[in-house]
């Protein structure tokens, strides 16, 4: 394939509510939306970085350079360029996985279009729809909690996710079970606790909770692994999970019993279905998590949320979870499904004068 060059739009589009987590709540999402100009077709990437380091070191406004100035003219000296060969030729730069991950998706998009191939056939779907989770933030008060659940359920989410961090987890936890009786219910931390919390910890253990996800630092194996040890709970990780290989160490040190993919933590796609892939091999479950992507990244993660191993609902909520106008034609949940799209390649584009709108900055990176 001809790559004559990308196009990285800077986008601000605002939430619906704000979305509160341990490191910080969220008003406005801002991101990065990749456009890839080759000979035969044009292919869209998201890239997943928050407006500041917060979740990861990544963010957006490092990743418009990192892409500018050294990925993107990278590939000009790829000979037969395709999708498998834009992990390979960015290797030689550190990190910068969201980044990556965008300039790979906009490339495999552009192949798979201009082959007619749908994402969920190139990755190897085995389902025409996916059972979706939300994600709930940490509010004010429980009884507003209690509310957003309602509604959430009322929507027919099939798994709630509540955020915790010292001083909001257990009570919120209680309250959700007191009211809402067994339904599937998990937490997720966003590394907030300590290695002196895993008696603390223990005190969810009571209320049947699928998973923990990360609740302690990304590079904390060890200590993910004595506190397996020490709780009941379900172990998942999230930010510690950067690669195949960060997968296949967490488990076999026994730092979790459940994986929460991101495509663009680890690079990409391809990255992602190799995860799927050695987890399947150890028995372990995964999930798709969610960056509170636009459609375009949504449309992905639906698909790759299609594989055998993704066998607990994700977090690849509606579009209207987060967004009152989305970049693409909305996410719908259906019986607590959203479905595959089937088109070539993502399956879907922005509506042009939606993308126009969101658009605060455009840079053209020629090759
Ligand atoms: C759906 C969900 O909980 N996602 C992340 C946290 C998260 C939340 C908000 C974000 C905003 C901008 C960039 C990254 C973000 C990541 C998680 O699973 O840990
Ligand atoms: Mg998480």
């Amino acid at each position: 394939m001809k790559l004559s060059g990308v196009e990285i739009r800077t986008i601000r589009v605002p939430l619906v509510s704000p979305f509160r987590t341990s490191f910080g709540t969220e008003t406005v999402r801002e991101a990065l939306v990749l456009r890839a100009v080759t000979g035969e077709a044009e292919g869209w990437g998201e890239c997943g970085a928050g407006i500041a380091p917060l979740y990861s070191s990544e963010y957006t406004h490092a990743s418009a350079d990192v892409l500018s100035r050294y990925l993107v003219p990278a590939l000009a000296g790829v000979a037969d360029l395709d999708a498998h060969r834009v992990a390979p030729a960015l290797a030689g730069f550190k990190g910068h996985r969201m980044a990556k991950a965008a300039l790979e998706t906009a490339v495999l998009d552009a192949e798979l279009r201009a082959a007619g191939v749908s994402f969920g056939r190139a990755l190897g779907a085995v389902r025409a729809s996916v059972p979706c989770g939300v994600s709930v933030g940490i509010t004010g008060s429980i009884p507003e909690l209690l509310d957003a659940v309602a509604g959430y359920l009322e929507a027919g989410y099939l798994r709630i996710k509540l955020k915790i961090e010292p001083g909001w987890d257990v009570e919120p936890v209680r309250a959700v079970r007191e009211r809402f009786g067994d339904i599937l219910l998990q937490v997720d931390a966003n590394t907030a606790y300590g290695r002196g919390d895993a008696r603390h910890l223990a005190g969810l253990d009571p209320f049947g909770l699928l998973l923990l996800e990360q609740p302690l630092a990304e590079d904390d194996l060890r200590g993910h692994a004595e506190l397996a040890a020490r709780i009941s709970t379900p172990i998942c990780l999230d930010e510690s999970i950067v690669s195949a290989r960060a997968a296949a160490d967490a488990i076999a040190m026994g730092a979790c019993q459940v994986v929460n993919i991101k495509p663009g933590r680890v690079g990409g796609y391809l990255e992602a279905r190799r995860i799927h892939d050695v987890c399947a091999a150890h028995g372990v479950p995964v999930w798709c998590g969610g960056m509170l992507e636009t459609g375009l990244g949504r449309a992905a993660n639906v698909a790759l949320a299609a594989l055998p191993g993704f066998t607990l609902p994700g977090d690849t909520s509606a579009s209207e979870r987060y967004y009152r106008t989305d970049l693409t034609q909305p996410f719908v949940l259906e019986d607590g499904h959203l479905a595959v799209p089937a088109g070539p390649g993502l399956g879907v584009a922005p509506i042009p004068e939606v993308l126009d709108e969101v658009t605060v900055a455009t840079e053209w990176v020629p090759l």
